[in-house]
């Protein structure tokens, strides 16, 4: 599997504000990369922190490339994947939508009649990890579904899981111009943070896109 991390933040590295209600980073050519990038992509994945605070599609807008996936043999949209120890994802979440398939990774502690509900909505539940998603068995399950290409939204909580783990192979970072600030607004990767050892990462493209830029890296 070939893991890709895409994310927007401010010049200041938050992906959002203290309140953590969604901004829009990002401008219209970014959206529309982000866009093809959901397309070229079998799945697109989230934590259940961003379902909660931004409600997504994450969906492809764009009816051509949409229309271009069903040429390939494929679903218009690519699956959603949503990490969810407990299932905290409200039962109206636009991402339990029919526009495309949707898994929801959970733990063993996710209780029995919440999975249930998941499932009555349509969704394939996978179960890895004591309390919280285990998330390098989660994403070989995944893979063993057909998942090869995964791109990874955020928050920063999961962002953080993944390095953590060793799971991201490619991190895109677009910086717009605009200072957010607040000490507890997220960032780009949160969770506990490193100390001692630091994913080593290989800048492999700087482009200006709106008015700001597009960083892209790949992990060593
Ligand atoms: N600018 C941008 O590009 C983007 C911005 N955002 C913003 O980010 C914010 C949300 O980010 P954040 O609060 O960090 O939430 P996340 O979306 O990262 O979700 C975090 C939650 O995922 C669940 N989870 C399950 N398994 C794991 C695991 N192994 N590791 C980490 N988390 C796991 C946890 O909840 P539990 O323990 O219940 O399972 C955790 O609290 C919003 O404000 C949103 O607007 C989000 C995406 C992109
Ligand atoms: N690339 C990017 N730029 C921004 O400025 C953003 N705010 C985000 N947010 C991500 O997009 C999701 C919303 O997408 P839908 O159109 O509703 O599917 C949001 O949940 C974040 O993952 N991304």
């Amino acid at each position: 599997m070939h893991v890709v991390v895409n994310a927007a933040m401010s010049a200041d590295g938050k992906l959002s504000t203290r309140e953590r209600e969604q901004v829009a980073i990002s401008g219209p050519d970014d959206f529309d990369r982000m866009d093809r990038l959901r397309a070229e992509s079998d799945a697109v994945m989230v934590g259940v922190g961003t379902v909660i605070a931004d409600d997504p599609s994450l969906t492809v807008d764009d009816a051509a490339r949409r229309a271009g996936r069903e040429e390939a043999g494929d679903p218009p949209n690519p699956a959603r994947v949503v990490a969810d120890s407990r299932v905290r994802t409200p039962p109206d979440a636009t991402v339990l939508d029919d526009r495309a398939h949707t898994y929801l990774l959970v733990s063993q502690a996710a209780p029995p009649d919440f999975v249930e509900q998941m499932e009555d909505a349509g969704a394939t539940v996978i179960a890895t990890g004591q309390d919280r998603v285990e998330l390098v068995t989660a994403l070989a399950k995944l893979e063993g579904d057909g998942v090869d290409q995964l791109m990874v939204e955020g928050g920063g909580e999961l962002i953080f899981s993944l390095f953590e783990e060793g799971l991201v192979d490619e991190l895109s970072v677009y910086v717009g111009s605009s200072v957010i600030g607040g000490r507890d607004a997220p960032t780009l990767a949160d969770g506990d943070g490193f100390v001692d050892s630091f994913p080593e990462l290989a800048l492999s493209d700087v482009e200006r896109i709106d008015d700001g830029v597009l960083l892209r890296w790949t992990v060593a």
